[in-house]
């Protein structure tokens, strides 16, 4: 599970029971949960976040304990009025938005530019059991390196990708690590803040805190029924 910050991560352990123990990896540091669970801060934005997940997803394949699920989770800002402050969404696909090249005509994504993916899509099944255990809304998380912070913005992200309920910085960071070992990836947003012009004010960081840990406590049977249908 990869949050950007250590207290998403303790939203995240405050939900699963048991005794954590600490574990230092070169790059990185895990809390293993006694439920079998390792909570990565893997810090903020796309490239960090890439890095230290990429780093606990090799450490685990050489200990012999691959991982079978990546999770992204955090706070993020949401698309009004699909996802208003205080919603949970859970990406059916993580696309970066903002990799790619401005041109005269407009904004292309990498991939119409020949190199690589701008989207990775979480399992159908697992997206279907997580909606249904939390409520969580489901539609496209972007991932930004950039917190939007105009109406403008908003409305460019909301006119290409009309499909996006909410929007982070790690996702797609986590997700091209998650792919590099064949890994499934999931990402679960608390939404704390609209997208739009920028309101610190208007952030409810705490409160999507408390709707993390909220989501991550009506997991535990979802997770068993995905993994006994999955493998
Ligand atoms: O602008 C500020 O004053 C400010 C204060 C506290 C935190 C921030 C951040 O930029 C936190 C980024 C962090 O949280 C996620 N996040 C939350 N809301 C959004 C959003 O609307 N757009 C993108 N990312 C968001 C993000 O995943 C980072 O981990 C700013």
């Amino acid at each position: 599970m990869a949050t950007a910050v250590p207290a998403e991560r303790d939203a995240v352990a405050r939900a699963l029971p048991g005794a954590a123990e600490d574990i230092r990896l070169p790059g990185a540091a895990l809390c293993r949960t006694a439920g079998g669970w390792d909570l990565l801060a893997a810090g903020v934005g796309p490239a960090l976040a890439a890095a230290s997940t990429a780093g606990a997803l090799t450490a685990a394949a050489l200990a012999g304990r691959p991982y079978g699920l990546v999770v992204s989770a955090g706070i993020g800002g949401g698309f009004e009025p699909g996802a208003p402050v205080g919603s949970l969404v859970v990406a059916d696909e993580i696309t970066v938005a903002d990799l790619g090249a401005e041109t005269a005509d407009g904004f292309l994504p990498v991939s119409e530019l020949g190199f690589g993916a701008v989207t990775h899509r979480p399992p159908d099944s697992l997206v279907r059991v997580v909606s249904a255990a939390t409520g969580a809304l489901t539609g496209t998380v972007l991932t930004v390196s950039t917190v939007t912070g105009t109406a403008a913005r908003a409305a460019a992200l909301r006119a290409r990708h009309p499909g996006a309920l909410a929007e982070g910085m790690e996702g797609f960071g986590v997700a091209e690590a998650a792919a590099a070992h064949g890994v499934p990836v999931l990402e679960i947003r608390a939404v704390s803040n609209p997208v739009g012009p920028r309101d610190r004010a208007a952030w409810r960081i705490g409160d999507a805190l408390a709707a993390l840990t909220e989501c991550f406590g009506k997991l535990g049977p979802a997770w068993e029924s995905w993994n006994a249908h999955e493998h």
